[in-house]
């Protein structure tokens, strides 16, 4: 592993573009990726990144039989709920393609009603954190040597205080650099409880594309690509080399950032 890549910055001037060209940069990672390994193995976090996948429905070259999809970060709640990561992507993306639902990787539905309950001692979202990162190592362990998993690619989002997945600013989460799936019992933003990658895995991920869009992130984006030295936690993810991060963004978003911007190219 090398040191870190600088981000690569795309600023689209409408929304409609941004979905279509971030379509077609999925679609070019899943080629690459079923051309080397035969699998195309995919990070999603929730808010408002599943709506923007929607470029993909209905798109030929997408092998969606080889996905193995996983959640970045997940809210305990059950799987229908409506602050589920996981129902969010079903709206928007699963239930309009054809996806093998077991392809989908969700946290287990039988913990999640002791994991939202606090425990005494051990915490029971332990397990289901613990389950989850089983699911990982299931996935990779016997494909891949490396001490953390390395994701094909890792979709996320920005929240407007810079958190990322649910690696929230100041939480003592930003520096956990052994398990692969953590859990957090006290989000800023609720639900309280949840499930998250931590920055290991998220930065030892072949590529890692941010997706932001309008003018509430514009604040956001300029703190975290023009003042990285703040550490916000968006600004922590830099993908060990080849890794890199891309940043997807509309003009509104980027409005207040200095930062280079790249000419979006396949
Ligand atoms: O709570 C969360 O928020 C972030 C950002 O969401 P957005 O709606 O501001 O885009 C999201 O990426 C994360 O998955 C989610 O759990």
């Amino acid at each position: 592993m090398h040191a870190p890549s600088a981000p690569i910055l795309c600023s689209f001037s409408n929304p409609d573009e941004l979905v279509e060209s971030l379509a077609q940069f999925i679609i070019k990672s899943q080629k690459e990726a079923i051309q080397k390994k035969g699998r195309f193995t995919v990070a999603i976090s929730g808010g408002s990144l599943p709506k923007q996948l929607n470029g993909l429905i209905g798109k030929p070259g997408v092998k969606w039989d080889k996905w193995q999809v996983f959640y970045a970060d997940e809210r305990i709640v059950p799987l229908d709920h409506e602050d589920s990561n996981h129902r969010l992507c079903e709206e928007h993306l699963w239930s309009k393609v054809p996806i093998p639902k077991e392809n989908i990787h969700t946290l287990d539905p039988a913990l999640i009603p002791a994991a939202a309950e606090s425990g005494s001692d051990e915490d029971p979202l332990e397990e289901i954190a613990d389950a989850y990162e089983k699911g990982l190592i299931r996935e990779f362990a016997n494909r891949d040597s490396a001490r953390f998993p390395i994701f094909d690619l890792i979709l996320l989002g920005v929240g407007p205080d810079g958190h990322t997945a649910s690696l929230f600013p100041g939480h003592s989460l930003l520096s956990e650099d052994d398990r692969w799936v953590a859990y957090i019992t006290d989000s800023p933003k609720p639900p309280p409880r949840r499930t998250t990658f931590t920055f290991p895995v998220i930065n030892h991920a072949a590529r890692v594309a941010f997706v932001a869009s309008g003018a509430s992130k514009a604040d956001t984006l300029r703190d975290v690509l023009d003042r990285p030295e703040e550490g916000l936690p968006a600004s922590r993810v830099r993908p060990f080399s080849p890794g890199q991060v891309y940043w997807f963004v509309d003009d509104a978003a980027a409005s207040k950032v200095e930062y280079p911007k790249t000419p979006f190219k396949l």
